[in-house]
């Protein structure tokens, strides 16, 4: 049951989290709060998230998120060692906080073109409650889009807790793993890849232009 949190947002299955814990450093400025249309690009991440989960939760470095009034849960490992971290630093606040949950489904900050049926998707291709989904698009992965069962938590931890341990695919090869593939978006500036992430300045301009045509 997820409708008794003062946090439960929507009817889907699903909580989420927002990663928002990375350095942004090819950025040069936290890529979380760049204005993006009429307001950051966190606050067009959670509107577009909001739709389709049933809970948010913000993964990130403490002291810049709390105002949103979603709980924030920073990494439990130092030195900001990756995506992964946050997801199971959300994953430990689901398991607490959500407890008949099986899934967490986790977003990046900086992806603002997600599918809407995200979600959606991923859940129907879940087989059973340890089964991990991934969204992929035009030939490629995106594990950071995840649908993350809430019964992996201590094997990432232990994973995590191995220094050498860093790459995603490493830890996706010990579970079991279905994928789905979303289409590109039409756009009058051409094909858009539907997790079209910003890293750097230039990107964030692009992503800019999309957007302007997308709200035409
Ligand atoms: N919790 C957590 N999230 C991370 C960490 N590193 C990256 N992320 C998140 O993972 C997603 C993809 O990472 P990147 O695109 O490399 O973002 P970034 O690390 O902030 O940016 P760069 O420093 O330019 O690589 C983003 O949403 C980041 O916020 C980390 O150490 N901890
Ligand atoms: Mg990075």
């Amino acid at each position: 049951m997820t409708g008794t949190s003062a946090h439960t947002i929507g009817t889907s299955r699903f909580p989420a989290v927002i990663l928002a814990g990375g350095r942004s450093s090819r950025m040069g400025a936290n890529k979380a709060l760049v204005p993006f249309g009429r307001q950051p690009l966190l606050d067009h991440i959670i509107d577009r998230l909001r739709l389709q989960v049933s809970a948010i939760v913000i993964n990130a470095v403490p002291g810049w998120a709390e105002d949103r009034g979603f709980p924030v849960v920073p990494d439990s490992l130092p030195d900001q060692p990756g995506p992964l971290a946050g997801v199971l630093a959300g994953l430990r606040h689901a398991r607490s906080a959500y407890p008949d949950v099986t899934h967490l489904l986790s977003v990046p900050a900086d992806s603002p073109f997600f599918p809407a049926d995200l979600a959606a998707r991923l859940s129907q291709v879940l087989d059973d409650t340890d089964t991990i989904a991934i969204a992929a698009s035009d030939g490629r992965e995106h594990p950071v889009f995840g649908l993350w069962p809430v019964s992996i938590a201590d094997d990432l931890a232990a994973w995590l807790a191995q220094e050498e341990n860093r790459r995603v695919r490493s830890f996706l090869a010990r579970h079991r793993l279905r994928e789905v593939l979303f289409p590109l978006i039409d756009t009058p500036h051409g094909p858009l890849d539907p997790f079209f992430n910003i890293n750097t300045p230039d990107d964030l301009s692009r992503a800019r232009l999309f957007l302007e045509t997308l709200e035409e």
